[in-house]
């Protein structure tokens, strides 16, 4: 049987890790089968025993450095660790000869960089399957759907890019944070190319693959900019790629590896403390702060229904954050709160503003906000945070606030983000194999395809998020009948706003 032995990274883990949810050891195991490379059932009878892998097997290999395909290669091979020292040799060498071109994808959400490109964008999110997933029979109205959603939403969202100055700072930060990162790796002595791949808006991923493409690049890492990881985020980034990959020969063969999440890292963990710590020492009374946490929602079923593994992620985020401050002898107290949902189907909870609200009616005088789901400043944080949420909390009595910027380029940060990088490099392309069907499906191809099989193994329907559902398609409306009614009203409304003729432009509700 392969080594167990994992390097550690030594850091501090919560004891929740202990009790790791079962999505987690589902993925692994499909990391695992991946690598059988069409010998399944012999390779996990050798490698998976019918004895189960003791928890710490599964706790450390979480907290590894995130390179989801660690833990598997070491167990595929018997002798890995010195094969892999023997690579990571051999791939230095190759980089810095030329021989090899090494390339490091960001993936993120992107945003409109005007307001005329709020209703475009709003429609790519919306044609999203992982964020708007319909019944399988009801799969072609995903476009008019979105298209009728984003008209609708436009104004509104149009409204709030205005106030943070007519448009998202996503691809600017973005851009700096790839360029800080290449700066980084080539001080770390690690020559590479930094791609942003945006899921909704430019540059779209599709347009960095096509310069991966032309860049010549041999071993690439993806690494989606979100620290944990959610099926409607990473998740949904990397089915996309996985569709491009799985159609482009190039791409086929070229070596890479998926960074998932990387929330559990010691840099990370480290500079969002200091980022606390720092904005901690604005307050009067640093130790009486409530230190609030309020990370982006996702609809509850994502978790209960398709083992999202976010908000467990998340909670874990929160806890070492709270240890690394502690040892730091900051005791403050803290919570955690989703933000941002959108229509009437349940949203992770405890909410925000509800969670705002109750701790004001408490007595709570001074809150300081983290954000924490994303690592840029975006309309969520300029306008949700700083303009309604500190409002809130004002008129509900808390009289001091504060809130942590986002992390950016803050340097311990994207030094940690280039040590992902390169401690994942000697497993790019590890378990390259001859035979085109396994070489479709082995990491990250078939790691990527695996890992969102194994949080959502049906991809069955999901509550949409969206404020179509506010008419009545909830979930308690589960009867075939009720959805057909719906369907047959969407569609009239999609016809409404694709031709402009209809009771709503009648009615002067949508403008001609
Ligand atoms: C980890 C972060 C995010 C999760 C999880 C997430 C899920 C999610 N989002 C929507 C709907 C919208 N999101 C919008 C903007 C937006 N979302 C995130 C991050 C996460 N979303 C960011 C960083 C941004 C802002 C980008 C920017 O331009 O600055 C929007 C558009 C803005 C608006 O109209 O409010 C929508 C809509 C859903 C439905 C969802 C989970 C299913
Ligand atoms: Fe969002």
């Amino acid at each position: 049987m392969g080594s167990l032995e994992l390097r550690s990274s030594g850091f501090a883990k919560s004891a929740s890790l202990l009790d790791r949810p079962s999505w987690l050891q589902t993925w692994k195991s499909q990391m695992f089968r991946q690598l059988s490379v069409g010998n399944t059932k012999a390779f996990l009878q050798k490698c998976h025993p019918s004895k189960p892998l003791p928890p710490e097997y599964w706790r450390r290999c979480h907290d590894m450095p995130s390179c989801i395909c660690k833990g598997s290669f070491k167990r595929y091979s018997s002798s890995s660790e010195a094969l892999m020292t023997s690579n990571s040799e051999e791939l230095s060498k190759n980089i810095l000869l030329g021989t090899e071109k090494v390339g490091v994808l960001l993936l993120n959400l992107g945003g409109p960089e005007t307001l005329d490109d709020v209703q475009p964008f709003l429609f790519n999110l919306f044609a999203d399957p992982d964020i708007i997933r319909l019944p399988r029979m009801f799969r072609f109205l995903q476009k008019p759907l979105a298209q009728f959603i984003s008209v609708v939403r436009a104004p509104k969202s149009k409204e709030g890019y205005a106030s943070i100055g007519g448009g998202s700072p996503l691809r600017q930060i973005t851009d700096a944070q790839a360029e800080e990162l290449r700066k980084a790796l080539c001080e770390k002595n690690v020559p590479a190319k930094v791609y942003v791949g945006m899921r909704y808006w430019h540059p779209f991923t599709e347009e960095a693959i096509e310069q991966i493409k032309r860049d010549g690049i041999t071993k690439l890492v993806v690494l989606p900019l979100y620290p944990q990881f959610s099926i409607s985020t990473s998740g949904s980034s990397l089915r996309l790629l996985e569709g491009i990959f799985r159609n482009d020969e190039y791409l086929v063969n070229m070596q890479h590896t998926v960074i998932p999440s990387w929330y559990q890292r010691e840099g990370y963990i480290k500079a969002m403390a200091n980022l606390i710590e720092k904005e901690l020492q604005k307050f009067d009374n640093p130790d009486k702060v409530m230190i609030f946490f309020s990370a982006h929602g996702v609809p509850l079923a994502y978790v209960e229904e398709a083992g999202d593994p976010y908000k467990a992620e998340m909670e874990e985020c929160v806890d070492l954050i709270m240890e690394e401050l502690e040892k730091r002898g900051i005791t403050n107290g803290y919570t955690l709160a989703y933000q941002s949902r959108v229509g009437p189907v349940e949203w992770l909870r405890p909410y925000t503003d509800e969670t705002i609200i109750e701790l004001g009616q408490k007595g709570l005088k001074s809150l300081l906000a983290v954000p924490i789901s994303f690592v840029s400043e975006h309309i969520e944080t300029l306008e949700e945070i700083d303009v309604e949420y500190k409002e809130l909390a004002l008129s509900s009595g808390i009289e001091k606030w504060g809130r942590v910027p986002a992390l950016g380029c803050e340097p311990t940060f994207i030094s940690d983000l280039a040590d992902a990088v390169i401690e994942s490099l000697p497993y790019v392309g590890a378990m390259a194999v001859s035979n085109l069907e396994a070489r479709q499906s082995l990491v990250p191809l078939g790691s990527v395809e695996e890992l969102l099989a194994a949080y959502d193994t049906k991809r069955g329907e999901l509550p949409p998020p969206v404020i179509v559902w506010e008419w009545g398609w909830t979930k308690s409306a589960e009867t075939w009948n009720g959805r057909a009614a719906m369907i047959a009203v969407l569609a009239l409304l999609v016809l409404e706003v694709t031709t402009g003729e209809g009771f709503l432009h009648q009615w002067g509700i949508l403008p001609r």
